[in-house]
């Protein structure tokens, strides 16, 4: 490496060197067509440039090192006339390498403004005192050991005094026009004099012994360097507000600290120092000028991803090292070092999903995913504490016969009172780890240290239930689970008071200063993501009073589940004097519409709780298609319109379409259990409303079982046939009216839908959390796992899923 001064300092054809209008701010009262011949100085300068290259010139000028008259006439340029005679007048004189070490002849020539002299062995510049104009002074690579031993010039602007023999800077406050300063290659231990020069705006004093930047305060310098020193740190500084350019290479420096405030900087070159942390950036993090630093040479080189890390923490840089940032290593920073909440989910899902994919596939088929009607399933999202695991426990206790929790994994430990398989799966981080790679999850989150995840078989565990699955998670969970196949209803639920919040955290006695923190700085990425991305959650719930939220996320609900509506059709039905439910049998607070909260007795409870009832079949994909994401005014419409008329025709109030549809099915009920044909979904047998008991759903799987031929199970396998029959006040093995044996047996078909091997007869309802469970009308032991949805089902039954 070259170690001279740095080109853009002080390069002579640097336009830096020639500030506008240098030239012509000469004194015009001597001198008035300076500034009109500014462009023929330069083209004299050149021509005698090229003149003194030659030998002869050089020649004349060796004597004895005195510069004589002749050859000052050989070397000096005319600018142009002089005054009110028409005076010649020669302003510039350059004589580099001339061996000079006497130039006292130039006393004489008083109106030279520019005096170029580099490479000579001058020791005395006393001369210059009588230059009263000059503006340019260039003595670089002489033997000077003086320093600005001379008269001041009143309008000396440029001064290279570079490679010279100088060891003390003296007070330069009689050079008030001083603005480029060069005293690179000297001895210079200190920078002191400069206080008055108001302005100095390059100031280079590279590869001197200054062992500390001082003597800089509130000069306007925008250049300054300081490459070769002694430096072991970053001081004095601070008041340089106009300073751009700054080289301090070259030093001993460990610490880019005393930057911070120059937010002017555009470029910084810190090549050989001791620079050994990436966090040192974060010092000049804030200087949203910066664009180009160099830290070659030093040891955070060394560092791990140590080009991506400064391109993340100084996103502004369009040089690093001398070597162009592009945009794809910009993106591939922030990806690596602050992911945007899309990228985290994107990893997350495809991380699970291969690792799903090389499992031995099992087919889930309580929730498969169908275009028309994804498995239910409900999510509240807020942040850490905000009440959403309470309030989820709360609403799967109300509507037991609607949702159960799925219980998420954790890493963390348990809090007091909370229960292992209830409020979470507590594992190790070990199990956690290997469970990964087994393709156990849906998601998973770093959180807090810990780390959190849903399996498939958290899902599959409530979907068998018959049930919409409910869970809480943070929003990377929301991004995840929105990559994959589930198409959940997501409610938000986010504290508006944030003192309240802290209140709240705080009370808890659970958490750390740091992690309320951080709790509390969520509450903005979860209200921006809401303003961005208008619809990404399906309802947004403040969270301040927990009582007011759980009523609104109750009412969300059942607007959800259609709840309302139906109680008010239900009063409709029981207040009309030719109420078919009453007529038929029916208790008056039974809720014939609704049939999984329906329990026991009747013809219409058994067969509304049958999964191969239209009815059930009609409920459960209206909950289905409610619980998926939003639908247009104009899909709700056309849905309710359907459902009314499906109602209508269940309860014989009007026969319309529905009821035909029934009708004509009902012929083909009991041959519909043997034939396959798939597009057949509704049959019923139109006699009596206990026809509707033994009506069979038969729907082909929604993952094409079309395709695949499903072998009809034994009712024994399925676990659940003889509670059905029994439930419908039947003996087990006695065939219905109307049906044959076989058609006794729920159809094979409909246990491969989504939730349809939901038991027939009401689930036990879930517990909750920690509150007694209401006693369940017709409590049952949970079914065992369907075979043939298990793991190493039949092998005719795998596929993947849908993702
Ligand atoms: N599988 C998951 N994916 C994403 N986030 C999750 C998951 N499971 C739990 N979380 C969320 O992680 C955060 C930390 O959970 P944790 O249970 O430790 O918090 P908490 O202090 O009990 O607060 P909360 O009452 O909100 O659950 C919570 O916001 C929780 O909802």
């Amino acid at each position: 490496m070259t170690e001279t001064t740095s080109p853009q300092f002080f390069s002579s054809s640097s336009p830096s060197c020639y500030p506008p209008g240098s030239l012509t701010d000469a004194p015009s009262a001597e001198n008035p067509s300076c500034g009109e011949t500014h462009d023929n100085t330069r083209m004299e300068v050149k021509q005698v440039t090229l003149y003194r290259r030659s030998g002869e010139v050089k020649l004349h000028s060796k004597k004895d090192g005195v510069l004589t008259a002749q050859v000052v006439s050989s070397s000096i340029s005319q600018l142009g006339l002089f005054g009110t005679g028409l005076q010649r007048s020669y302003h510039s004189l350059s004589l580099p390498s001339h061996n000079l070490s006497d130039i006292s002849i130039l006393c004489n020539y008083v109106y030279l403004q520019k005096l170029e002299l580099p490479h000579n062995k001058i020791k005395d510049l006393s001369c210059v005192s009588h230059m009263p104009y000059l503006v340019i002074l260039d003595a670089s690579h002489n033997e000077i050991s003086n320093f600005f031993e001379f008269q001041p010039p009143k309008n000396l602007k440029e001064v290279n005094f570079s490679h010279n023999r100088m060891t003390k800077m003296k007070d330069l406050s009689a050079y008030l026009s001083l603005n480029t300063l060069n005293l690179d290659h000297n001895n210079f231990r200190e920078i002191s004099g400069l206080e008055q020069c108001c302005k100095l705006t390059h100031l280079s004093l590279a590869h001197n012994k200054i062992s500390r930047i001082s003597g800089l305060d509130s000069l306007p310098v925008t250049h300054l360097c300081l490459r070769g020193n002694q430096l072991e740190m970053i001081e004095g500084l601070e008041n340089l507000k106009s300073l751009q350019v700054l080289d301090l290479s070259l030093n001993r420096i460990s610490s880019l600290s005393g930057l911070q405030n120059l937010h002017l900087l555009g470029s910084i070159d810190l090549e050989k120092n001791l620079i050994s942390e990436i966090q040192e950036c974060k010092h000049i993090h804030n200087l949203l000028l910066l664009r180009d630093l160099n830290l070659l040479r030093n040891p955070v080189q060394e560092q791990p991803d140590y080009r991506l890390a400064v391109i993340f923490l100084l996103q502004h840089l369009t040089m690093l090292d001398q070597k162009k940032v592009t945009a794809e290593e910009k993106v591939s920073s922030v990806n690596k070092y602050d992911p945007p909440l899309d990228v985290v989910a994107a990893r997350d899902h495809m991380t699970h999903l291969v690792y799903q994919l090389m499992q031995p596939q099992v087919l889930y088929d309580s929730t498969l995913p169908s275009p028309d009607s994804p498995y239910p399933m409900l999510v509240l999202t807020g942040p850490q504490g905000c009440g959403k695991r309470e309030l989820a426990h709360r609403l799967c206790q109300e509507f037991s016969e609607y949702f159960a929790h799925g219980t998420c994994h954790t890493t963390r430990a348990a809090y007091f009172g909370e229960e292992n398989g209830l409020d979470y799966h507590f594992v190790s981080e070990e199990d956690f780890q290997n469970m990964i790679p087994m393709g156990k999850f849906i998601q998973t989150l770093q959180y807090g240290g810990h780390s959190y995840g849903l399996t498939r078989d958290a899902i599959e565990e409530v979907a068998r239930e018959g049930l919409a699955c409910c869970v809480h998670m943070e929003l990377e969970g929301v991004f995840s689970l929105k990559n994959s196949y589930f198409e959940p209803r997501y409610i938000l639920l986010i504290p508006i008071q944030v003192e309240k919040y802290t209140d709240h955290l705080k009370k808890r006695g659970l958490y750390s200063q740091a992690q309320i923190d951080a709790a509390v700085s969520r509450i903005e990425l979860y209200a921006n993501t809401n303003k961005q991305r208008p619809g990404f959650f399906d309802n947004i719930i403040p969270c301040d009073d927990r009582e007011e939220a759980y009523q609104m996320l109750r009412q969300a609900v059942k607007g959800y589940l259609l709840l309302e509506e139906q109680e008010e059709g239900e009063d409709n039905i029981r207040a009309s004097p030719d109420n078919t439910s009453t007529a038929s049998g029916h208790e008056p607070e039974e809720k014939p519409l609704s049939p999984l909260l329906r329990s026991g007795s009747g013809s219409l409870s058994v067969t509304a709780l049958d999964p191969s009832d239209p009815s059930y079949r009609s409920y459960f994909t209206k909950i289905q298609a409610e619980l998926s994401p939003q639908k247009c005014p104009a899909e709700l419409a056309s849905i309710r319109r359907r459902e009314r008329l499906v109602r209508e025709a269940i309860v014989g109030k009007s026969p319309g379409v529905y009821s035909q549809l029934f009708k004509s099915s009902a012929q083909t009920a009991s041959s519909s259990l043997h034939n396959k044909d798939t597009g057949t979904h509704f049959h019923e047998d139109s006699s009596s409303d206990d026809s509707r008991a033994s009506s069979a759903l038969s729907v082909p799987s929604s993952a094409g079982a079309s395709s695949v031929f499903v072998e009809p199970l034994d009712a024994s396998v399925l676990g659940h046939t003889k509670e059905t029959v029994k439930a419908s006040g039947q003996p087990p093995d006695t065939p219905r009216p109307g049906t044959d044996q076989a058609a006794a047996v729920v159809s094979p078909t409909s246990d491969r839908r989504p939730g349809s091997n939901v038991k027939p007869i009401l689930p036990p309802i879930p517990t909750g959390r920690k509150t007694p469970a209401a006693p369940s009308p017709a409590p049952s032991p949970r079914p065992s796992p369907n075979p043939a949805v298990g793991e190493g089902g039949d092998a005719d039954m795998e596929g993947k899923p849908d993702i």
